[in-house]
């Protein structure tokens, strides 16, 4: 078998790419080709798709390419964390995906609009009626001099002349929206008699006070400590099950795998892997949660290996590839003499 190469544990599985070529134009070219490839065709469905993403920020001659053509999916009414260090392209996607930035190549969908070379008057239509936002500043969320159900009430109300049903009128919906964040006995308070946790649980209620498809949240409980954390998850969940909206949450705090289904992690402005969780009636009857990790592949057959896995085996510069009968090997490329077929002792991964 033939072996790709392969760099900083992003291994090529598929096409084949030009040494001398700049990466961005590279990366440029393949969102292009997905964004081409996805024109019309179904096969890309779901509430809110990214294909082939791309953004590059210049500033004075300098280029930061924080997307590098980033694939994600996400089905109507799903709960979805997206995970990331530092700097890996959270805020970036996040701002492509509310409307408030613009990609600069690939394919961006959500709810039906292409957010590529939107018009401002879409642009605008877009952000009033189909997306929530939830910051991770309390202070950027919620109006210190108002009551949570005034908060909640004022877009409500600039909503409900739009798009509520008649019968479903602002104030009606303003205490739905708290009592389902649990702060049906807090209406009256202000954010500043408010916990940090309350807080954030009324900013949810003010971002789907105008009944949005989509919810965003950014680090929503990055000031928060973890029981808080979980009381904001579990609101983030019920509005999740009970309205049906959509809802992405981006941060940098790997453990909230354990609060959603489904997690998805960036590196390098990529979809790096994601973990799975679903439950299953153990042998005793009792309930149990089970995680599976997947690496991601995209459409060029590109996938990241772990960060621990290239540690373990101090992968680098390149490795060799086995195609198995159901599963492909990786090993490091420096146990690999030409000519020899002798297996490194102890070394080298598998994918099945
Ligand atoms: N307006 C900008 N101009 C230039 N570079 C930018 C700009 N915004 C983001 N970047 C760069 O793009 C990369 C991704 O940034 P981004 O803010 O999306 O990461 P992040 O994962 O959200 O990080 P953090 O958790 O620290 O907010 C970084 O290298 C950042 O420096």
């Amino acid at each position: 078998m033939s072996d790709p190469a392969v760099s900083d544990g992003a291994v090529e599985l598929g096409g084949r790419g030009s040494a001398q070529s700049d990466l961005a134009e590279l990366e440029l070219r393949a969102a292009a080709k997905a964004a081409a490839r996805a024109g019309g065709e179904d096969r890309l469905s779901g509430h809110i798709v990214c294909d082939g993403l791309v953004r590059i920020f210049r500033t004075e001659g300098v280029e930061v390419v924080a997307l590098q053509g980033l694939d994600l999916v996400v089905d109507r009414g799903e709960l979805l964390a997206v995970v990331g260090a530092s700097g890996s392209g959270k805020s970036t996607m996040l701002n492509i995906l509310s409307g408030l930035d613009e990609p600069t190549a690939g394919v961006a969908k959500v709810a039906g609009y292409d957010l590529l070379g939107m018009s401002a008057r879409k642009r605008l239509e877009y952000r009033r009626t189909i997306v929530g936002f939830v910051w991770q500043q309390t202070a950027r969320n919620l109006l210190p001099y108002l009551s949570a159900r005034e908060n909640v009430e004022l877009p409500a109300r600039l909503a409900s002349g739009r798009r509520l049903r008649a019968k479903n009128k602002a104030g009606e919906r303003t205490m739905e929206l708290l009592d389902m964040v649990g702060l049906a006995d807090k209406a009256g308070r202000r954010p500043g008699e408010m916990s940090g946790g309350e807080q954030q649980r009324c900013a949810v209620a003010v971002a789907l006070a105008n009944d949005p498809e989509v919810l965003f949240a950014d680090e929503p409980t990055g000031e928060l400590d973890e029981a808080t954390a979980d009381e904001v998850f579990g609101a983030l969940r019920t509005v999740n099950a009970e309205l049906g909206v959509t809802v992405v949450v981006v941060t940098h705090d790997m453990t909230v795998a354990g609060q959603v289904r489904r997690a998805v992690a960036i590196r390098d402005g990529k979809t790096a892997s994601e973990v799975r969780r679903s439950a299953r009636i153990a042998s005793d009857g009792t309930e149990e949660h089970v995680s599976e990790e997947y690496a991601v592949l995209d459409r060029a057959g590109r996938l990241q290996l772990p960060a621990a896995f290239v540690e373990a085996l101090s992968l680098r510069d390149r490795v060799r590839l086995n195609l198995e009968q159901d599963h492909v090997e990786v090993r490091p490329g420096s146990d690999a003499r030409p000519g020899s077929d002798a297996r490194p002792a102890g070394g080298g991964g598998s994918a099945r």
